[in-house]
């Protein structure tokens, strides 16, 4: 087993002791091991995050932050996603830009800052793993920048989720409970998922400007039926799309969503429709729509057909038109929610629509899971949805406070994956721990997709007959935890915790 210590935890021949960020045997922080060199320090007397990264150097960083530590053998990874659509506003995902090396994408630098500047620190603050709060500000403070662009959102990333997983199992809890506890949540909820079944804009080479077209299980009675009610209905829309205009139109996109060659957004919503009915879903069923209109701002109007390789700004259509062509889009079909319906900058368009219309209106390039738009966002009331990525903003620290800001300003959150994502399930248990009743990981097909949706499964799983789906209840599965407590990861629970473990 590659991740020898898990989340749920309890190993045989586990004995207690306390997991900390700290030396061990004298090696120093940077210095490779050899996997003999991990073996012998799974069972040392203390551990933990100390041993360098293995980076697979591809355009998704693998930063696994790896502890080992006496009491509960475990080696902690993260892996951090990359988009496509990124929106200006984002926390700096640092690359090498060297031509000569993967194309320009390496994160040699990001590794170097990991190694030689994060690691060491982290080590001699000898802070434990359960202080997810100061290891992030550390490496805050380490960065020193607005974006992160010293060290890179992406290093900085990889750490503090590997961090956070070392938690969970240092306590014994699922992830899912940990990151609850972080944020002060009561309960863990299953979030309903949000298939992208129709994929355009960037994440495909057809002629459709709106990048996501979703399907969302609302109707169902638990997760694993929002995944049998997605995955039927993904799988007509392939018959319907194949017999409509042919094989090569079935081909995937970025996120796993089908990519026929169509142009109108109403061709698009009459699939899915199709689609929907054939299952049999229809009552279950509803739509999001996530235009990523950032991508096809041009001069203060918006070019339907970017994509086209001809530029001609006679096509372009105010901010205006579009918000008509959304709500007929709305009127006509069962769509509820629509993300970056105008640019990240175009403020004043954003206030008009979510004041016009009753749907959920989502920020992603606009808020950039950063606090401070975030509350920009509420002031003007400009969406009342947050997206949250991790990798935008680039600590789980500031993630959980952007989804407490958002929640409790009468938001809601949509946790969502990255076009260039990974096999990591991480925000399985985010969207869960944080009761965001909703996610979006891409369509039912891609195994770095269906890695997510199969967590939430498990996690459905272990919660048994205490299992709650958001459901209906999207918007606002849970009420919002009114004070800043802090974490309810306490020394009693790491004790309990130790004597779970010796019995
Ligand atoms: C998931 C998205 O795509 P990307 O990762 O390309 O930004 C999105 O825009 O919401």
């Amino acid at each position: 087993m590659g991740e020898r210590s898990r989340a749920a935890g309890g190993e045989e021949g586990a004995r207690p002791g306390r997991a900390w960020l700290g030396d061990d045997g004298g090696r120093k922080a940077g210095q490779a091991h050899s996997w003999g060199d991990r073996e012998r320090d799974l069972w040392e007397d203390e551990f933990v995050v100390n041993a360098p990264v293995g980076v697979h150097p591809t355009h998704s960083l693998f930063l696994p932050r790896e502890g080992h530590e006496a009491s509960r053998p475990g080696i902690f990874r993260a892996s951090v996603p990359s988009g496509a659509s990124v929106g200006t506003h984002e926390a700096l995902e640092l690359r090498d830009n060297d031509e000569t090396y993967f194309l320009g994408k390496g994160v040699q630098k990001a590794i170097e800052n990991i190694n030689q500047i994060i690691a060491p620190a982290l080590i001699q603050k000898k802070l434990t793993v359960l202080e997810q709060g100061k290891i992030d500000r550390l490496m805050l403070e380490l960065d020193g920048t607005e974006n992160k662009s010293k060290l890179g959102a992406n290093a900085i990333l990889g750490i503090s989720l590997a961090a956070c997983k070392a938690g969970a199992a240092e306590r014994c809890v699922p992830l899912s409970r940990h990151i609850a506890d972080l944020a002060c949540k009561e309960e863990v909820i299953l979030p309903v998922p949000a298939f992208n079944v129709i994929n355009g804009g960037s994440h495909a080479g057809n002629k459709l400007a709106v990048q996501e077209f979703m399907i969302l299980p609302t109707g169902a009675e638990n997760f694993k039926e929002a995944m049998r009610i997605g995955t039927e209905i993904y799988h007509n829309l392939k018959d319907v799309i194949k017999e409509k205009y042919g094989q090569d139109a079935i081909n995937v996109g970025d996120e796993g969503g089908f990519a026929p060659n169509i142009e109108e957004n109403k061709e698009a919503l009459d699939l899915l429709k199709d689609a929907i009915a054939k299952a049999g879903h229809t009552d279950q069923v509803v739509i999001g729509i996530d235009v990523a209109a950032s991508q096809f701002y041009k001069d203060g109007k918006y070019d339907l057909d970017f994509k086209s390789p001809e530029d001609d700004p006679g096509r372009y259509i105010t901010a205006e038109d579009l918000g008509n062509q959304y709500k007929s889009l709305i009127n006509e079909y069962p769509v509820v929610s629509i993300e970056d319906p105008y640019d990240q900058e175009d403020w004043d368009s954003w206030k008009e629509f979510t004041s016009n219309v009753d749907i959920q209106v989502v920020g992603d390039d606009l808020t950039a899971s950063n606090p401070e738009l975030i509350r920009k966002g509420i002031m003007k009331n400009a969406c009342n949805c947050l997206l949250l990525k991790v990798n935008q903003i680039g600590t789980l620290t500031e993630t959980i406070q952007a989804c407490r800001l958002a929640q409790s300003n009468g938001w809601g959150v949509m946790v969502s994956h990255r076009s260039g994502d990974t096999e990591d399930t991480f925000i399985a248990d985010l969207s869960a721990g944080l009761c965001t009743g909703q996610i979006k990981a891409g369509a039912p097909c891609r195994s770095e997709c269906v890695a997510k949706y199969n967590q939430l499964l498990r996690i459905e799983e272990q919660l048994g007959n205490r299992a709650k789906f958001a459901g209906k209840n999207y918007r606002k599965p849970a009420p919002v935890c009114p004070t800043d407590k802090p974490p309810a990861v306490t020394t009693l629970a790491i004790f309990m915790c130790h004597l779970k473990r010796q019995r």
